[in-house]
Protein backbone atom coordinates (compact mmCIF):
# COMPACT_ATOMS: atom_id res chain seq x y z
CA UNK A 1 0.00 0.00 0.00
CA UNK A 2 0.89 3.64 -0.98
CA UNK A 3 2.38 5.95 2.39
CA UNK A 4 -0.48 7.46 3.87
CA UNK A 5 -0.22 11.18 2.31
CA UNK A 6 -1.74 13.75 3.49
CA UNK A 7 -4.25 14.82 0.68
CA UNK A 8 -6.96 12.35 1.30
CA UNK A 9 -7.32 13.60 4.70
CA UNK A 10 -7.58 17.13 5.70
CA UNK A 11 -4.67 16.76 8.27
CA UNK A 12 -1.60 18.44 8.97
CA UNK A 13 1.20 17.40 7.26
CA UNK A 14 5.38 18.07 8.50
CA UNK A 15 8.11 18.26 6.30
CA UNK A 16 12.05 18.15 8.35
CA UNK A 17 15.07 17.85 6.47
CA UNK A 18 16.76 14.63 6.67
CA UNK A 19 19.67 12.80 6.28
CA UNK A 20 21.21 13.99 2.89
CA UNK A 21 18.97 16.71 2.35
CA UNK A 22 15.86 14.91 1.56
CA UNK A 23 12.69 16.40 2.93
CA UNK A 24 11.14 13.65 5.37
CA UNK A 25 7.20 14.20 5.73
CA UNK A 26 5.19 12.98 8.07
CA UNK A 27 1.48 13.20 9.23
CA UNK A 28 -0.29 11.95 12.40
CA UNK A 29 -3.20 9.78 12.42
CA UNK A 30 -6.12 8.26 14.92
CA UNK A 31 -5.86 8.83 18.48
CA UNK A 32 -5.93 7.04 21.96
CA UNK A 33 -3.52 5.33 23.81
CA UNK A 34 -3.38 2.03 22.16
CA UNK A 35 -1.11 1.31 19.89
CA UNK A 36 -2.71 0.30 16.14
CA UNK A 37 -1.63 0.36 12.74
CA UNK A 38 -3.73 3.44 11.93
CA UNK A 39 -5.54 2.30 8.50
CA UNK A 40 -3.74 -0.68 8.48
CA UNK A 41 -1.19 0.68 5.72
CA UNK A 42 1.77 -0.83 7.34
CA UNK A 43 3.19 2.55 5.53
CA UNK A 44 6.83 3.12 6.89
CA UNK A 45 7.66 5.45 9.58
CA UNK A 46 9.90 8.57 9.23
CA UNK A 47 11.95 7.03 12.91
CA UNK A 48 14.94 8.10 10.97
CA UNK A 49 14.05 11.85 12.89
CA UNK A 50 14.04 10.48 16.55
CA UNK A 51 17.14 9.40 17.92
CA UNK A 52 17.43 6.09 19.54
CA UNK A 53 17.90 6.15 22.62
CA UNK A 54 16.53 9.70 23.07
CA UNK A 55 13.65 12.25 22.98
CA UNK A 56 12.16 14.34 20.13
CA UNK A 57 10.24 16.83 20.38
CA UNK A 58 7.97 19.44 17.75
CA UNK A 59 6.93 23.12 17.92
CA UNK A 60 5.16 25.46 15.30
CA UNK A 61 4.29 29.19 15.16
CA UNK A 62 1.13 29.54 14.11
CA UNK A 63 -0.94 31.74 12.34
CA UNK A 64 -0.21 33.30 8.61
CA UNK A 65 2.94 35.10 8.39
CA UNK A 66 3.03 38.41 10.35
CA UNK A 67 5.67 40.38 12.43
CA UNK A 68 4.61 39.17 15.33
CA UNK A 69 4.84 35.43 14.08
CA UNK A 70 8.23 35.66 12.60
CA UNK A 71 9.67 37.84 15.45
CA UNK A 72 8.64 34.97 17.92
CA UNK A 73 10.07 32.80 15.47
CA UNK A 74 13.54 34.34 15.15
CA UNK A 75 13.25 34.52 19.24
CA UNK A 76 12.36 30.97 19.72
CA UNK A 77 15.36 29.90 17.42
CA UNK A 78 17.92 32.13 18.92
CA UNK A 79 16.51 30.30 22.50
CA UNK A 80 17.26 26.82 21.14
CA UNK A 81 20.61 27.51 19.96
CA UNK A 82 21.52 27.93 23.94
CA UNK A 83 21.48 26.52 27.47
CA UNK A 84 20.27 23.50 27.84
CA UNK A 85 19.82 22.87 24.18
CA UNK A 86 23.28 23.24 23.39
CA UNK A 87 23.71 19.26 22.89
CA UNK A 88 20.81 18.80 20.58
CA UNK A 89 20.02 18.91 16.94
CA UNK A 90 17.40 21.44 15.90
CA UNK A 91 15.97 21.48 12.37
CA UNK A 92 13.65 23.18 10.71
CA UNK A 93 10.09 21.91 10.66
CA UNK A 94 7.25 23.22 8.33
CA UNK A 95 3.72 22.22 9.58
CA UNK A 96 1.40 22.45 5.95
CA UNK A 97 -1.88 21.51 4.68
CA UNK A 98 -2.81 19.14 1.36
CA UNK A 99 -0.43 19.63 -1.26
CA UNK A 100 -1.36 22.19 -3.59
CA UNK A 101 -2.91 24.58 -0.87
CA UNK A 102 -1.76 28.08 -1.23
CA UNK A 103 -1.68 28.61 2.75
CA UNK A 104 2.09 29.59 3.68
CA UNK A 105 2.98 26.91 6.18
CA UNK A 106 3.64 27.27 9.60
CA UNK A 107 7.22 27.14 10.87
CA UNK A 108 8.63 25.51 13.81
CA UNK A 109 11.83 23.59 15.06
CA UNK A 110 12.25 19.54 15.50
CA UNK A 111 14.64 19.26 18.40
CA UNK A 112 16.58 16.13 18.92
CA UNK A 113 17.93 15.23 21.85
CA UNK A 114 20.27 12.67 21.93
CA UNK A 115 20.57 11.98 25.22
CA UNK A 116 16.78 12.20 25.97
CA UNK A 117 17.26 14.41 29.26
CA UNK A 118 14.02 15.06 31.70
CA UNK A 119 16.12 18.88 32.24
CA UNK A 120 15.21 19.24 28.12
CA UNK A 121 12.04 18.65 28.36
CA UNK A 122 11.37 21.09 31.18
CA UNK A 123 13.28 23.81 29.58
CA UNK A 124 10.69 23.16 26.34
CA UNK A 125 8.19 23.79 28.43
CA UNK A 126 9.84 26.82 30.12
CA UNK A 127 10.52 28.35 26.67
CA UNK A 128 6.87 27.95 25.40
CA UNK A 129 5.08 28.74 28.54
CA UNK A 130 5.95 32.20 28.24
CA UNK A 131 4.96 32.74 24.51
CA UNK A 132 0.97 32.10 24.67
CA UNK A 133 -0.60 29.33 23.52
CA UNK A 134 2.03 27.31 21.47
CA UNK A 135 1.53 23.74 22.11
CA UNK A 136 4.43 21.24 22.37
CA UNK A 137 4.98 18.27 20.54
CA UNK A 138 6.51 14.85 22.17
CA UNK A 139 7.34 11.81 20.37
CA UNK A 140 7.73 8.30 21.75
CA UNK A 141 7.90 4.91 20.39
CA UNK A 142 5.22 2.90 21.71
CA UNK A 143 5.19 -0.69 22.65
CA UNK A 144 5.86 -2.39 19.07
CA UNK A 145 8.22 -0.07 18.26
CA UNK A 146 5.72 2.81 16.81
CA UNK A 147 5.99 6.13 17.05
CA UNK A 148 3.58 8.62 18.43
CA UNK A 149 3.12 12.25 19.01
CA UNK A 150 1.56 13.57 22.04
CA UNK A 151 0.41 17.55 21.79
CA UNK A 152 0.97 19.38 24.90
CA UNK A 153 -0.78 22.11 25.74
CA UNK A 154 1.30 24.07 28.74
CA UNK A 155 -0.63 25.70 31.50
CA UNK A 156 0.35 27.84 33.82
CA UNK A 157 2.12 27.10 37.13
CA UNK A 158 3.58 23.59 35.40
CA UNK A 159 1.17 22.43 34.40
CA UNK A 160 0.17 20.56 30.79
CA UNK A 161 -2.65 19.04 29.32
CA UNK A 162 -2.62 16.56 26.89
CA UNK A 163 -4.66 17.65 23.63
CA UNK A 164 -3.86 14.56 21.49
CA UNK A 165 -2.36 11.63 21.02
CA UNK A 166 -1.40 10.59 17.30
CA UNK A 167 0.15 7.96 15.82
CA UNK A 168 2.93 9.43 13.32
CA UNK A 169 3.12 8.24 10.05
CA UNK A 170 4.62 8.91 7.00
CA UNK A 171 3.54 11.29 4.32
CA UNK A 172 4.25 11.55 0.60
CA UNK A 173 6.68 14.06 -0.13
CA UNK A 174 4.06 16.79 -1.81
CA UNK A 175 4.63 17.87 -5.43
CA UNK A 176 5.86 21.58 -4.53
CA UNK A 177 8.29 21.85 -1.68
CA UNK A 178 6.00 23.13 1.15
CA UNK A 179 7.62 26.26 2.17
CA UNK A 180 6.83 27.37 -2.10
CA UNK A 181 3.35 28.75 -1.22
CA UNK A 182 4.87 30.92 1.05
CA UNK A 183 7.05 32.59 -0.57
CA UNK A 184 5.07 35.55 -1.88
CA UNK A 185 4.13 36.25 1.41
CA UNK A 186 6.91 35.82 3.64
CA UNK A 187 9.67 36.07 1.11
CA UNK A 188 9.68 37.77 -2.16
CA UNK A 189 7.93 40.79 -2.43
CA UNK A 190 5.81 41.47 -5.76
CA UNK A 191 4.95 45.10 -5.21
CA UNK A 192 5.75 48.20 -2.82
CA UNK A 193 2.16 47.89 -1.05
CA UNK A 194 3.30 44.02 0.00
CA UNK A 195 6.65 44.81 1.22
CA UNK A 196 6.02 48.51 2.57
CA UNK A 197 2.97 47.13 4.80
CA UNK A 198 5.86 45.19 6.52
CA UNK A 199 7.83 47.37 7.41
CA UNK A 200 5.41 49.49 8.46
CA UNK A 201 4.24 46.85 10.62
CA UNK A 202 7.69 47.19 12.68
CA UNK A 203 7.82 51.19 13.24
CA UNK A 204 7.38 50.49 16.93
CA UNK A 205 9.40 47.22 17.04
CA UNK A 206 12.22 48.81 15.13
CA UNK A 207 13.07 52.69 15.43
CA UNK A 208 15.13 52.52 11.70
CA UNK A 209 11.53 51.38 10.19
CA UNK A 210 10.56 55.22 9.97
CA UNK A 211 12.87 56.17 8.72
CA UNK A 212 13.31 53.97 5.95
CA UNK A 213 9.69 54.43 5.28
CA UNK A 214 10.10 57.90 4.87
CA UNK A 215 12.31 57.97 2.07
CA UNK A 216 10.77 55.18 -0.15
CA UNK A 217 7.42 57.89 0.44
CA UNK A 218 9.39 60.13 -1.19
CA UNK A 219 10.52 58.92 -3.88
CA UNK A 220 8.18 59.02 -7.19
CA UNK A 221 5.46 56.15 -7.70
CA UNK A 222 6.14 53.94 -10.30
CA UNK A 223 9.17 55.41 -11.80
CA UNK A 224 10.18 55.83 -15.51
CA UNK A 225 13.58 54.65 -17.48
CA UNK A 226 15.02 57.52 -19.11
CA UNK A 227 16.51 57.15 -22.55
CA UNK A 228 19.98 55.70 -21.70
CA UNK A 229 20.68 52.08 -21.35
CA UNK A 230 20.71 50.47 -17.55
CA UNK A 231 22.80 47.64 -17.00
CA UNK A 232 22.11 45.28 -13.79
CA UNK A 233 25.21 43.49 -12.87
CA UNK A 234 24.21 40.32 -10.69
CA UNK A 235 25.91 37.36 -8.93
CA UNK A 236 27.40 35.57 -5.88
CA UNK A 237 29.18 37.52 -3.30
CA UNK A 238 33.41 37.77 -5.01
CA UNK A 239 32.05 36.65 -8.76
CA UNK A 240 33.70 40.44 -9.69
CA UNK A 241 30.34 42.32 -9.33
CA UNK A 242 32.07 45.82 -8.21
CA UNK A 243 35.15 44.88 -10.30
CA UNK A 244 33.51 44.64 -13.33
CA UNK A 245 30.43 47.91 -12.33
CA UNK A 246 33.48 50.48 -11.58
CA UNK A 247 35.28 49.00 -14.90
CA UNK A 248 31.70 49.64 -17.22
CA UNK A 249 30.82 53.15 -15.55
CA UNK A 250 34.74 54.27 -16.50
CA UNK A 251 34.45 52.81 -20.41
CA UNK A 252 31.14 54.31 -20.55
CA UNK A 253 30.78 57.26 -18.77
CA UNK A 254 27.84 56.00 -16.87
CA UNK A 255 26.82 56.45 -13.53
CA UNK A 256 27.16 53.73 -11.15
CA UNK A 257 24.13 52.55 -8.61
CA UNK A 258 23.94 49.72 -5.83
CA UNK A 259 21.10 47.75 -4.55
CA UNK A 260 20.56 48.59 -1.48
CA UNK A 261 21.43 52.22 -1.88
CA UNK A 262 23.72 54.00 0.09
CA UNK A 263 20.94 56.05 1.83
CA UNK A 264 19.57 52.98 3.57
CA UNK A 265 23.11 51.44 4.27
CA UNK A 266 23.36 52.53 7.88
CA UNK A 267 19.89 50.55 8.79
CA UNK A 268 21.58 47.57 7.05
CA UNK A 269 22.69 45.68 9.97
CA UNK A 270 19.60 46.31 11.67
CA UNK A 271 17.30 44.44 8.95
CA UNK A 272 20.17 41.94 8.65
CA UNK A 273 19.31 40.91 12.32
CA UNK A 274 15.72 40.54 11.57
CA UNK A 275 13.90 37.42 10.26
CA UNK A 276 13.36 36.81 6.95
CA UNK A 277 10.03 38.44 6.37
CA UNK A 278 11.27 41.73 7.72
CA UNK A 279 14.98 41.14 6.41
CA UNK A 280 13.45 40.67 2.96
CA UNK A 281 10.84 43.40 2.86
CA UNK A 282 13.53 45.91 3.82
CA UNK A 283 15.81 44.66 0.29
CA UNK A 284 12.44 45.05 -1.29
CA UNK A 285 11.99 48.55 -0.92
CA UNK A 286 15.75 49.23 -1.65
CA UNK A 287 15.42 48.31 -4.56
CA UNK A 288 12.18 50.79 -5.08
CA UNK A 289 14.39 53.20 -3.60
CA UNK A 290 16.94 52.09 -6.31
CA UNK A 291 14.53 52.65 -8.82
CA UNK A 292 13.60 56.31 -8.51
CA UNK A 293 17.28 56.64 -8.57
CA UNK A 294 17.81 54.86 -11.80
CA UNK A 295 14.90 56.97 -13.29
CA UNK A 296 16.76 60.23 -12.61
CA UNK A 297 20.12 59.04 -13.51
CA UNK A 298 18.94 57.24 -16.69
CA UNK A 299 17.56 60.67 -18.19
CA UNK A 300 21.56 61.73 -18.40
CA UNK A 301 23.87 58.87 -18.69
CA UNK A 302 23.92 55.20 -19.50
CA UNK A 303 23.39 53.63 -15.76
CA UNK A 304 25.24 50.46 -13.92
CA UNK A 305 23.90 48.54 -11.25
CA UNK A 306 25.47 46.35 -8.68
CA UNK A 307 22.77 43.71 -7.65
CA UNK A 308 18.78 44.80 -8.05
CA UNK A 309 15.64 43.17 -7.25
CA UNK A 310 17.11 39.27 -8.47
CA UNK A 311 19.48 39.37 -6.39
CA UNK A 312 16.54 40.01 -3.29
CA UNK A 313 14.65 37.43 -4.94
CA UNK A 314 17.35 34.92 -5.53
CA UNK A 315 19.19 35.11 -1.96
CA UNK A 316 15.49 35.25 0.04
CA UNK A 317 13.71 31.58 -2.38
CA UNK A 318 17.32 29.57 -1.59
CA UNK A 319 17.15 30.57 1.96
CA UNK A 320 13.33 29.92 2.13
CA UNK A 321 13.84 26.58 0.42
CA UNK A 322 15.68 23.78 2.12
CA UNK A 323 17.55 20.91 0.65
CA UNK A 324 17.98 20.57 -3.13
CA UNK A 325 18.11 22.72 -6.04
CA UNK A 326 15.26 20.38 -6.87
CA UNK A 327 13.30 21.63 -4.34
CA UNK A 328 13.19 24.99 -5.69
CA UNK A 329 9.98 26.20 -7.15
CA UNK A 330 9.80 24.84 -10.89
CA UNK A 331 11.06 27.14 -13.32
CA UNK A 332 8.50 29.93 -14.80
CA UNK A 333 7.11 30.12 -10.99
CA UNK A 334 5.58 33.03 -10.36
CA UNK A 335 8.30 33.71 -7.92
CA UNK A 336 10.77 33.92 -10.81
CA UNK A 337 8.50 37.29 -12.69
CA UNK A 338 9.22 40.63 -12.37
CA UNK A 339 7.30 43.08 -10.31
CA UNK A 340 5.08 44.20 -12.60
CA UNK A 341 5.66 47.95 -10.73
CA UNK A 342 9.59 48.19 -10.28
CA UNK A 343 11.35 50.07 -13.13
CA UNK A 344 12.63 47.31 -15.49
CA UNK A 345 16.60 47.57 -16.53
CA UNK A 346 17.88 47.23 -20.11
CA UNK A 347 20.23 44.28 -19.76
CA UNK A 348 20.89 41.99 -16.31
CA UNK A 349 24.26 39.80 -16.91
CA UNK A 350 24.95 37.39 -14.36
CA UNK A 351 28.60 36.74 -13.37
CA UNK A 352 29.18 32.97 -12.77
CA UNK A 353 32.87 31.49 -11.49
CA UNK A 354 33.40 28.09 -10.25
CA UNK A 355 33.19 27.36 -6.39
CA UNK A 356 36.65 27.28 -6.40
CA UNK A 357 37.56 30.12 -8.10
CA UNK A 358 35.15 32.17 -6.10
CA UNK A 359 36.67 30.79 -2.67
CA UNK A 360 40.01 31.66 -4.27
CA UNK A 361 38.59 35.42 -5.03
CA UNK A 362 36.90 35.41 -0.96
CA UNK A 363 40.13 34.22 0.38
CA UNK A 364 42.34 36.94 -1.54
CA UNK A 365 39.84 39.76 -0.97
CA UNK A 366 41.05 38.68 2.84
CA UNK A 367 37.69 40.63 4.00
CA UNK A 368 35.43 39.55 6.91
CA UNK A 369 33.09 37.44 6.07
CA UNK A 370 28.88 37.93 6.55
CA UNK A 371 27.20 35.62 8.49
CA UNK A 372 25.47 34.94 5.07
CA UNK A 373 28.68 34.20 3.16
CA UNK A 374 30.08 31.92 6.16
CA UNK A 375 27.33 29.97 5.06
CA UNK A 376 27.54 29.93 1.17
CA UNK A 377 31.44 28.74 1.89
CA UNK A 378 29.84 25.77 3.75
CA UNK A 379 26.71 25.10 2.15
CA UNK A 380 27.19 24.49 -1.36
CA UNK A 381 23.97 23.47 -1.96
CA UNK A 382 22.72 27.20 -0.52
CA UNK A 383 25.04 28.42 -3.57
CA UNK A 384 23.57 26.07 -5.92
CA UNK A 385 20.10 27.38 -4.92
CA UNK A 386 21.26 31.04 -5.45
CA UNK A 387 23.02 30.65 -8.45
CA UNK A 388 19.89 28.65 -9.77
CA UNK A 389 17.16 30.96 -8.87
CA UNK A 390 18.73 33.75 -10.69
CA UNK A 391 19.39 31.61 -13.77
CA UNK A 392 15.78 31.02 -13.65
CA UNK A 393 14.66 34.75 -13.28
CA UNK A 394 12.29 36.24 -16.16
CA UNK A 395 10.76 39.04 -17.78
CA UNK A 396 13.83 40.53 -18.03
CA UNK A 397 16.14 37.04 -17.31
CA UNK A 398 19.72 37.07 -16.13
CA UNK A 399 21.76 36.60 -19.22
CA UNK A 400 24.73 34.43 -17.85
CA UNK A 401 28.86 35.39 -18.28
CA UNK A 402 31.52 33.36 -17.62
CA UNK A 403 33.50 35.93 -14.96
CA UNK A 404 36.43 33.25 -14.66
CA UNK A 405 38.76 35.00 -17.46
CA UNK A 406 41.21 37.85 -16.54
CA UNK A 407 39.24 41.06 -15.43
CA UNK A 408 40.11 42.72 -18.97
CA UNK A 409 38.12 39.51 -20.72
CA UNK A 410 35.29 39.98 -18.76
CA UNK A 411 34.83 43.44 -19.17
CA UNK A 412 35.31 42.91 -23.09
CA UNK A 413 32.66 40.16 -23.18
CA UNK A 414 30.20 42.28 -20.70
CA UNK A 415 30.92 45.77 -23.44
CA UNK A 416 30.51 43.30 -26.08
CA UNK A 417 26.94 42.40 -24.83
CA UNK A 418 25.99 45.89 -23.62
CA UNK A 419 26.87 46.69 -27.02
CA UNK A 420 24.76 44.35 -28.57
CA UNK A 421 21.64 44.51 -26.56
CA UNK A 422 21.55 48.73 -26.10
CA UNK A 423 23.11 49.30 -29.52
CA UNK A 424 25.86 51.85 -29.60
CA UNK A 425 26.66 54.55 -26.35
N1 LIG B 1 38.38 38.47 -13.38
C1 LIG B 1 38.98 38.39 -12.20
N2 LIG B 1 40.07 37.63 -12.03
C2 LIG B 1 40.68 37.53 -10.83
N3 LIG B 1 40.27 38.17 -9.73
C3 LIG B 1 39.20 38.95 -9.83
C4 LIG B 1 38.49 39.10 -11.07
N4 LIG B 1 37.44 39.93 -10.85
C5 LIG B 1 37.49 40.27 -9.55
N5 LIG B 1 38.54 39.69 -8.94
C6 LIG B 1 38.93 39.81 -7.53
O1 LIG B 1 38.02 38.96 -6.79
C7 LIG B 1 37.66 39.60 -5.59
C8 LIG B 1 36.12 39.76 -5.57
O2 LIG B 1 35.74 40.67 -6.59
P1 LIG B 1 34.63 41.77 -6.37
O3 LIG B 1 34.82 42.46 -5.06
O4 LIG B 1 34.59 42.59 -7.60
O5 LIG B 1 33.37 40.81 -6.27
P2 LIG B 1 31.86 41.14 -5.84
O6 LIG B 1 31.01 40.25 -6.66
O7 LIG B 1 31.60 42.60 -5.94
O8 LIG B 1 31.83 40.70 -4.32
P3 LIG B 1 30.76 41.11 -3.19
O9 LIG B 1 29.39 40.85 -3.73
O10 LIG B 1 31.08 40.18 -2.07
O11 LIG B 1 31.01 42.56 -2.87
C9 LIG B 1 38.40 40.93 -5.52
O12 LIG B 1 39.57 40.74 -4.79
C10 LIG B 1 38.72 41.20 -6.99
O13 LIG B 1 39.88 41.99 -7.16
N1 LIG C 1 19.42 44.01 -3.95
C1 LIG C 1 19.88 43.25 -2.93
C2 LIG C 1 21.19 43.30 -2.51
C3 LIG C 1 21.60 42.49 -1.48
N2 LIG C 1 20.73 41.64 -0.87
C4 LIG C 1 21.17 40.79 0.26
O1 LIG C 1 22.47 41.20 0.69
C5 LIG C 1 23.44 40.17 0.54
C6 LIG C 1 24.56 40.50 -0.41
O2 LIG C 1 24.99 41.78 -0.25
P1 LIG C 1 26.49 42.23 -0.66
O3 LIG C 1 26.62 43.60 -0.07
O4 LIG C 1 27.40 41.22 -0.06
O5 LIG C 1 26.56 42.25 -2.14
C7 LIG C 1 22.75 38.98 -0.04
O6 LIG C 1 23.03 37.98 0.86
C8 LIG C 1 21.27 39.33 -0.07
O7 LIG C 1 20.64 38.61 0.94
C9 LIG C 1 19.43 41.62 -1.29
O8 LIG C 1 18.62 40.83 -0.74
N3 LIG C 1 19.01 42.41 -2.33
Amino acid sequence: APPAGCSAQARPCFAVEGPGSDLVCFTVSGSGGAARDPGGSGSPEPRCFVPAPGRCYSLCVPAAPSVPAARLHRRLQQALRQGPFGSCRVLGLLRYSAPGAQAAPEKGFLIQDPQGSPETERALEELLRGQGELPLGVYEAGERGELWQCLWALRGAGGRELLRRARVVAAEEPPLHPAVAGLRHAAVFHSLEAARSVVEQCTSLIPEATAVLDLVDKCPKHSKKGDFPVIVIEGLDATGKTTVTQSVKDSLNALLLRSPPACVSPWRKTFDDEPTLIRRAFYALGNYIVASEIAKASTESPVVVDRYWHSTAAYAIATEISGKVQNLPPTHHEVYQWPEDLLKPDLVLLLTVSPEERIRRLQGRGLEKTEEETELEANSLFRQKVEESYKRMENPGCQEVDASPSREEVLMTVLHLIKKHCGSL
